[in-house]
């Protein structure tokens, strides 16, 4: 069981491609680090693994499968800046309704383990905070039941005791229900924490490119 990207390629409409070739495994219940420079194209290749974006060239699985055109994702995207990852017109109930049954038994045990208040849930996205909005993220994709997740810089706003606190809830869920989760980071000591692998995405592009010659 896991997410596979076999030689996938992006390039943004009428720019040189971002990378060529890429291929990569994240197994159900592995923590894979992400690294690579600034603009180096993690970005890009989280929205293209999670199907928002489709690969230029090769072919993403899920679990054998590929990538529903439509549904619920089964890879669930923590965008990097999580006011970006709810409609703005949508109050955070509604947001979160669309992803699952909030307000069954599953939904208020994620809230409370994420600390998500049921204050907020009146409220429309720009009255909450990055941090509140990040966890809300994490609810709403836990509540997708995805296979994996990604995380793309997904706590770099929180302090890190907080950062640790909302990890170590994340995680426990990750474990419990075997998910795989790809997750980048500039922080060297949340990748020790966190990781069970780690890949530097300039290695892959460098290894594509000379297999490629
Ligand atoms: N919508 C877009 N249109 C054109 N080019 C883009 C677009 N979004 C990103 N890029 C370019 O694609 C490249 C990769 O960007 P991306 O955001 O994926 O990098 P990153 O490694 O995540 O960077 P950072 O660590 O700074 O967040 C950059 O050169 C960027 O300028």
């Amino acid at each position: 069981m896991a997410l596979e990207a076999t030689n996938i390629g992006y390039a943004y409409p009428g720019c040189t491609p971002v990378f060529e070739q890429i291929s990569l495994t994240v197994a159900s219940r592995e923590r894979l680090a992400l690294t690579a420079p600034s603009g180096f194209g993690k970005t890009t290749l989280c929205r293209v693994l999670a199907g928002y974006m489709p690969p230029l060239t090769g072919r993403i699985l899920v679990d054998g499968s590929s990538l529903p055109k439509r549904g619920v994702r089964p890879v669930q995207l923590l965008w990097q800046h999580p006011e970006q990852a709810f409609a703005p017109h949508l109050r955070l109930r509604n947001s979160l309704a669309e992803a699952g049954a909030w307000d069954g038994q599953t939904g208020r045990e994620l809230r409370e383990r994420f600390g998500v208040r049921g204050e907020w849930l009146d409220r429309m996205p720009h009255e909450l905070s990055g941090g509140e909005l990040m966890r809300s993220c994490m609810v709403r994709a836990l509540l997708a039941h995805p296979r994996y997740l990604i995380a793309d810089e997904a706590t770099a706003m929180l302090d890190a005791l907080t950062q640790m606190e909302v990890w170590k809830a994340f995680i426990s869920v990750l474990e419990a229900e075997e998910m795989g989760l790809l997750f980048v980071s500039h922080s060297p000591s949340l990748v020790s924490r966190i990781a069970t692998r780690s890949i530097d995405l300039a290695s892959l592009c460098r290894q594509s490119s000379s297999l490629s010659s």
